[in-house]
């Protein structure tokens, strides 16, 4: 019965969202599995059914509950290792090892990285009692460390997987420090031990000397064939201690994730502290004060599961009416209507580091392109988004992100889930400017303003003081390369903090890196460099000193606003050349020649000229003196000289599109 139940309405749902890939991806997957795996769901937890397990998820004791991530650096196996969990708990039928069920997304298939934290409940018998673990499949790249924090809010401990060839990268001591800040329990756990060159005795050492663990309690498993995996959930079940809630007190939860389903709203995925939530009950959001009715209650299998309440410790998803990402906040409480409670936790989502223009390519496509922005911020929470306005492209908004990677995927999730196709401007940094002018100190109500649109920047004697952002950047490198990976932060304007061996093979540099001089390509060239063996992470360092200019761009004298950019000084003259070069392959040929300046205020660091059409004014000459030649060349020249003063140069739209988008 409740098979042939939740097929109809997956092929409903199937129906309801074919326009929401992800939501199509999670039903199709569960689908399949259940057509795959009859009535019974196979696995340790073999002999319940799924509505018995449903049933146990609704008596399920806080003592019997484990909330834990999966944390590594970029592909060190989290995502089959969740697969793998999953399939050992009976909670998807058995892939083979051919796909990542958790990365769903088009784009995460496509580029082969986890973009996004998915979570899974599972169960598991240990010591003949069932366990409900709710776990956490988390990014590894550096761009996407606001996932791990958002899901780190939802847990008591964190697996930290180490790949077994390449050791401990520069994102594992990251989010390492990530878990211990939060107090968590660390489960340590080697990866792909079945690969010949694996060095797991290597990497333990490894991990003593960065983390001070034993060598002893690291686990070692293959997660692509499944050695040594049920050891990763006993030990998770022995060390993670069970949420610290009350299910006496009132309702009051954490919202830690939200995406919009086309029917429902926005979909809250919440991690519950305190009491019991029911269906058709009145809630409230802390931030907003609204009340919504709660329309229905699942869990996520990963497939979503209805179920009739949620309670202290366990995590679910809500559909309660909400529209937008201003009434969905991560981060934000929840509690039963009209009660007062104090904010659930201290997740806050991280400041954004990058900003670029999003533009509609055709103005008549602005409310298309606001929505899909909309949507994709509620499943995004690190993105933030301001209007924004340029002559040349129109309105717009100026988005944060929180590295190039992130504004890479944001803009292909925005093509590919909901068939939006903006223009993207160059990426940018925010630069603080403390202001001497009086002026500008009353129109800001303060003496310091940030800036990320070049064409705001002030006037130089307005300005008493320039800051950058900078970054703390951790490089771990085998030896060989060291030479030329200092060279390259040399050339970056970094500056050497500290440089530790971790072994006679590897060395953990720090440096601190202006983060204007990393967003473009800067660990594309390390990873070249190093053969692909070195890996980068970096944080927030705050704002410092800098010499900062702005380079205008003026075509026949006239400057260009859309053009100018802010650069370091010592890097103005190399930034001027690239410009020009880059306009004069792209300006038009025009009637009258064009002259393509880069400046600093006055002086000119670079130069190019277009060369106007030339018409043959002396083709109609047969023979006859040179003179008369001359005089029509002289004419001419005269001519264009005069419509050279009063011509406008005019850049069509896409040669501004080429020159500001990526
Ligand atoms: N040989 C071997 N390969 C593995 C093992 N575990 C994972 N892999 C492979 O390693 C690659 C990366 O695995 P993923 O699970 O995508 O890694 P990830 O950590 O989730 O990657 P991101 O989410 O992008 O950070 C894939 O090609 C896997 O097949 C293992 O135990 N042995």
């Amino acid at each position: 019965m409740i098979r042939t139940i939740s097929i109809r309405w997956l092929l409903q749902r199937l129906g309801d969202n074919r326009h929401s890939p992800w939501l199509v991806a999670r039903s199709r997957s569960f689908f399949v599995r259940t057509l795959s795996t009859t009535n019974q769901v196979k696995g340790e937890t073999e002999e319940l059914s799924q509505a018995e397990l449903l049933r146990e998820f609704a008596h399920m004791p806080v003592q019997r509950i484990r909330n834990f991530s999966i944390i590594a650096h970029v592909d060190h196996g989290k995502s089959t290792l969740a697969d793998r969990l999953l399939e050992l708990t009976g909670a998807i039928a058995r892939n083979g090892g051919q796909h990542q069920v958790l990365d769903n997304l088009q784009v995460e298939r496509e580029r082969g990285i986890t973009v996004k934290a998915q979570t899974a409940s599972i169960f598991h018998r240990h010591k003949g009692q069932l366990y409900l673990l709710n776990l956490i499949d988390t990014p590894g790249h550096v761009d996407f460390s606001n996932e791990v924090s958002r899901s780190l809010a939802a847990c008591d401990g964190v697996v930290l997987l180490v790949d077994a060839c390449h050791g401990v990268q520069a994102q594992t001591v990251a989010n390492y420090h990530l878990a211990k800040q939060r107090q968590l329990a660390v489960v340590p756990v080697l990866n792909k031990i079945d690969i010949k060159h694996a060095n797991p005795d290597q990497v333990c050492q490894d991990l003593k000397l960065l983390f001070g663990i034993d060598p002893d309690e690291v686990l070692r498993v293959s997660a692509k064939l499944g050695t040594g995996v049920s050891k990763v959930l006993e030990r998770v079940i022995e060390t993670v201690p069970p949420p610290q809630v009350s299910r006496d007190s009132d309702f009051r939860a954490l919202i830690f994730d939200s995406w919009f389903d086309k029917y429902r709203g926005a979909l809250n995925l919440i991690y519950v502290l305190n009491g019991k939530l029911e269906q058709n009950q009145d809630i409230q959001s802390l931030a907003t004060k609204k009340v919504y009715p709660v329309k229905s209650i699942s869990v996520l299998r990963p497939a979503e599961c209805p179920v009739p309440d949620v309670s202290a410790g366990q995590v679910g998803l809500i559909a309660c009416n909400m529209r937008n990402s201003k009434e969905s906040i991560v981060g934000d409480t929840i509690h039963l209507k009209n009660q007062a409670v104090a904010a659930a936790g201290s997740y806050r989502p991280q400041q954004p580091l990058v900003f670029a223009g999003v533009f509609p390519a055709d103005q008549s496509k602005h409310v298309a392109l606001r929505s899909a922005i909309d949507k994709m911020v509620l499943n995004d929470s690190a993105v933030t988004v301001k209007v924004d306005s340029s002559p040349a492209l129109g309105q717009g908004w100026r988005l944060g992100f929180l590295g190039l990677l992130h504004m890479e995927v944001f803009c292909q999730r925005l093509e590919q889930e909901h068939g939006a196709e903006p223009i993207i401007t160059a990426p940018s940094v925010t630069y603080r400017l403390v202001l001497s002018n009086p002026k500008m100190i009353k129109q800001q109500g303060r003496d310091t303003m940030d800036i990320s649109n070049a064409a705001l920047f002030p006037e130089p004697h307005s300005i008493k003081e320039y800051y950058e952002p900078l970054v703390l950047g951790t490089i771990i490198t085998p030896t060989e390369y060291v030479g030329q990976v200092i060279s390259l932060c040399v050339e970056r304007r970094g500056l050497q903090q500290s440089s530790v061996n971790i072994d006679e093979t590897r060395v953990l540099m720090k440096y601190v890196l202006p983060l204007s001089e990393i967003i473009l390509d800067f660990h594309d060239r390390l990873k070249s460099l190093s053969s692909g063996y070195a890996s980068f992470s970096y944080e927030d360092y705050g704002y410092h000193p800098s010499n900062l200019v702005r380079l205008d761009i003026h075509l026949n004298g006239k400057p260009v606003e859309e053009l100018c950019r802010i650069v370091h000084a010592s890097k103005a003259t190399g930034v001027a050349r690239q410009m020009v070069l880059k306009l004069r392959d792209l300006i038009p040929k025009q009637m009258v020649q064009i002259a393509i300046q880069a400046c600093v205020g006055s002086k000119v660091l670079a130069r190019e000229t277009i060369k106007a059409y030339r018409k043959d004014v002396t083709a109609k000459l047969y023979g006859g003196d040179v003179t008369r030649r001359m005089k029509l060349l002289k004419q001419q020249a005269e001519g264009k000289k005069k419509m050279r003063m009063f011509a406008n140069i005019r850049v069509p739209h896409e040669t501004f599109i080429n020159v500001l988008k990526r």
